[in-house]
């Protein structure tokens, strides 16, 4: 796992996440855009033009590989590549997930981008979601978990559109974690999920005085 530190304020994060979140729900709509044009093929060649122009101007500074997850000396993430809540990455809904001890939940819009059957949200995106906030619930004691297994049972077609999510920490046996996790529409669930989340063998967080013990820390933004 990346533990890149980067030491940087509240303020800036902030600041830098002024810049990018619009730009990220740009692309967003680039995407939905692109699914959902009737304008002519020569005005999606021409479309593809301008794209082009812009991936080449952002492709003259890259980080090279992924984004990782850097944190703050006070272990504040930032996920910001992540492919569920990632604030940079125009694939993430993005979920705003909120967090108390043992629980995480979200509500989320999903449109053409997360189709799977016609008007319907894909099985693996809502594997996807479900399996980010099984992570976030097993990790709100601070320690990293794995999802180790997820099982996912489809109960009816979710429709695409607004939606929201849960998922509950339902016991803890030495370094495994069982998570029950649920999607739902207007009219209840439609997906649940159970995860056996586990802490990796030897994972050991950084530790230093600048550092909060690790029931404290907040693992992300
Ligand atoms: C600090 C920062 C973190 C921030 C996080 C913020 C939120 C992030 C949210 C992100 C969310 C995104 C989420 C993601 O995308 S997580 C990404 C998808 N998951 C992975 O890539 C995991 C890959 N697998 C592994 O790394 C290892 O196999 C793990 C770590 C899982 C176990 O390897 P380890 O060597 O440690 O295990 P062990 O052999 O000592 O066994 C220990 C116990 O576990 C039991 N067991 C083992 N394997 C499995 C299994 N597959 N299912 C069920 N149970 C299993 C085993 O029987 C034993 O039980 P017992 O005999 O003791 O009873």
């Amino acid at each position: 796992m990346d533990f890149r530190i980067e030491d940087i304020s509240e303020e800036e994060i902030d600041r830098r996440l002024s810049v990018v979140e619009p730009l990220t729900d740009s692309v967003r709509q680039l995407v939905d855009a692109v699914i959902r044009s009737e304008v002519s093929d020569e005005r999606l060649t021409a479309a593809k033009d301008r794209i082009d122009e812009i991936v080449a101007d952002l492709r003259e500074q890259q980080r090279p590989g992924s984004f990782g997850t850097p944190y703050t000396k006070e272990f504040i993430g930032m996920p910001w590549g992540n492919a569920a809540v990632g604030a940079r990455n125009a694939v993430a809904p993005p979920l705003h997930v909120r967090r108390s001890p043992g629980l995480a939940e979200c509500e989320m819009e999903l449109g053409a981008a997360y189709e799977g059957p016609g008007g319907c949200v894909h099985g693996g995106i809502a594997a996807l979601l479900l399996d980010q906030l099984v992570g976030e619930a097993a990790s709100t004691d601070g320690l990293p978990s794995f999802t180790g297994t997820l099982t996912v049972k489809y109960l009816r077609p979710t429709l695409l559109g607004a939606l929201s999510a849960r998922a509950e920490v339902t016991g803890r046996e030495g370094r495994k974690t069982f998570v029950h996790a649920t999607m739902s529409d207007a009219d209840g669930v439609t997906v649940e999920a159970d995860a056996i989340m586990i802490c990796p063998k030897d994972f050991e967080l950084p530790t230093g005085d600048a550092l909060p013990p690790p029931a404290d820390r907040r693992l992300d933004r």
